[in-house]
């Protein structure tokens, strides 16, 4: 599976809504819809009780977190949201604020300094920033991070809130922990770092659908490769196949000391 940039994302999202003919709201309730399973799957299922805290960013991961705060509300689900106090916000964030509003939930508006009143008991959803963060957080954004960061139960929408999509962030740079990440689609490349261990302990890839098409012109040399990706590549074995059916692998490797990765190679050929 390749996995795009977020600059390639961004355009991969504007494919998808040309090719399948949606707006771009509904591509948003689309990946809210797939948290919102997946909350009820992984959490609902086995604690029907369990009350939300949303923190949403002024973009469209913070749309994205404001529509799930409606779908949690909808199903009888008590979820308290807080939103980012800015001059503006993505078209998509503005309009799942006018959903909230017409259906009379309640949204708290913060800012960097404020404290912040929600049950730590809760489980908490982070939804200020995905792969929209141009640079590291700065050190304003600590006191919000930390105060998600006391909660047991974070789970956050698409990436930890700080982490940049591509790279890696430096450890110094305020950043949400998180048990668990949705991501959408595809893994971001943050995601699989050993920089990001202290930043998530899980992650599941949600299917949002975007445009399989799109996703496969990326010109990219990162790919996730899994199990099932390995099982489509392996040929179909035969009863009388033999050492000689498959081709030959030549591995050229090992110097003193290095000898494990052409061990691996040679006992996987
Ligand atoms: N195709 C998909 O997969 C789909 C993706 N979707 C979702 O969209 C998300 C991406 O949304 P996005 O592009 O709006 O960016 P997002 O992460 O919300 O951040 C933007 C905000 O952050 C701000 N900002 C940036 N850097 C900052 C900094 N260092 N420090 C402080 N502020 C900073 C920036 O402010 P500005 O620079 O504009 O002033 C802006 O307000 C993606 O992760 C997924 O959740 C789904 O809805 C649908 C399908
Ligand atoms: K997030």
């Amino acid at each position: 599976m390749k996995i795009p940039s977020a600059q390639q994302l961004k355009s991969i999202d504007k494919q998808t809504i040309l090719k399948q003919g949606i707006a771009s709201f509904d591509l948003m309730e689309r990946a809210a819809r797939a948290v919102f399973e997946a909350i009820r799957e992984d959490i609902l299922s086995k604690a029907p009780a369990t009350s939300f805290t949303v923190i949403a960013g002024s973009g469209n991961n913070g749309g994205d977190g404001l529509a799930l705060a409606r779908m949690l509300f909808l199903s009888g689900i008590t979820v308290q949201v807080y939103l980012y106090k800015k001059e503006t916000y993505s078209a998509d964030n503005l309009y799942n604020q006018q959903k909230l509003a017409e259906l009379g939930i309640k949204m708290e508006y913060f800012d960097l300094s404020d404290q912040l009143s929600f049950d730590r008991n809760s489980v908490l959803v982070d939804a200020l920033f995905g792969f929209g963060l141009t640079h590291a957080l700065s050190e304003e954004w600590r006191g919000i991070t930390e105060q998600i960061n006391t909660c047991k139960n974070v789970i956050s929408v698409d990436l930890p809130s700080g982490l940049r999509a591509d790279g890696k962030t430096e450890k110094r740079n305020p950043v949400v922990r998180a048990q668990m990440v949705y991501t959408f689609q595809v893994p971001k490349v943050a995601l699989l770092l050993p920089q990001s261990a202290d930043s998530m302990e899980q992650f599941q890839v949600l299917d949002i659908g975007l445009d399989e098409e799109a996703v496969q012109e990326v010109e990219t040399d990162v790919y996730y490769y899994t199990l099932s990706d390995a099982k489509k590549d392996l040929k179909k074995r035969r009863k009388f196949d033999h050492k000689g059916t498959y081709g030959h692998a030549l591995i050229v490797g090992g110097s003193f000391g290095k000898i494990g990765a052409a061990m691996m190679s040679t006992k996987s050929a």
